[in-house]
């Protein structure tokens, strides 16, 4: 199985304040992986880091064989990152066009991808999300809190990323439509042949579609291992620090 990214020894944080204490976690090609952890325990602090948005002090970001310690946002999306950030009520997702209609927002997103494949991957984010077809013609300020959801992470997919990470894509969510969202996760990786960075509350619904999981506590890595392992016990006693 080959590796798309590994993040070693990381220490990392904002400025003075040090947020990750030697975080080692790996992606591997064709995995979901999923990073669980209390509020404020680092997690988006971890996807921050691995994009350039965080101060790395020290440690490795290593993206399919290439060191991408500290690149900028732009070079780490152009080499393949798909990096769909929490929101906020699913609102104020900064890479999408209130005045643009869903169509017109994925063809925004494909610069750079070459005129013929436009419309095909437009079709592959149709095969995701069907919802976002129908929708196609509608402006995105329009658009309901999961919907934009959708389209946030279409909008990643066109791209064709090599690793999908994913912020907590189910916040906010109605218990009907967060089932979607995890199939749609799941389609993917299975389908699209996308590598997901999972971050998720819905620990239960997220360790289904995982194949491993990292537990992060106050910083630091304080499980890694099969995602099936952890059951609810084993994670309240890794969340309350037992
Ligand atoms: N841009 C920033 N500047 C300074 N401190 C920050 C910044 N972003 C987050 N922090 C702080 O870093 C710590 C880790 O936050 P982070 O958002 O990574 O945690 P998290 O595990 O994703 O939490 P949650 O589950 O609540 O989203 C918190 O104490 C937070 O207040």
């Amino acid at each position: 199985m080959s590796e798309v990214l590994r993040v070693e020894k990381l220490e990392a944080g904002y400025g003075k304040f040090h947020v990750l204490f030697g975080v080692d976690l790996t992606v591997n090609s064709g995995e979901i992986v999923v990073l669980l952890g209390p509020n404020g325990a680092g997690k988006s602090t971890l996807l921050n880091s691995i994009v350039g948005m965080a101060d790395v002090y020290s440690g490795r970001v290593v993206l399919l064989g290439r060191d991408i310690t500290g690149d900028p946002p732009h070079e780490v999306m152009k080499m393949g990152v798909a990096y769909v950030m929490q929101s906020p009520n699913n609102f104020g997702t900064p890479n999408i066009f209130g005045e643009l209609t869903v169509y017109e927002n994925l063809v925004a997103a494909s610069a750079g991808v070459p005129r013929e494949e436009v419309g095909r991957r437009i079709e592959e984010v149709y095969s995701i999300f069907p919802k976002l077809r129908d929708l196609r013609d509608r402006k995105a300020k329009f658009l309901s809190g999961g919907e934009r959801q959708m389209l946030a992470i279409g909008l990643g997919l066109m791209k064709k990323p090599k690793l999908l990470m994913l912020d907590e894509p189910t916040a906010g969510l109605a218990p009907k439509l967060v089932s979607d969202f995890f199939i749609a996760i799941r389609d993917i990786r299975d389908k699209l042949g996308i590598s997901i960075l999972l971050v998720e509350q819905n620990a239960r619904k997220a360790l289904e579609i995982g194949d491993r999981a990292y537990v992060l506590v106050t910083g630091r890595v304080r499980y890694s291992g099969g995602a099936k392992s952890l059951d609810e016990a084993k994670l309240a006693e890794l969340f309350l620090g037992g």
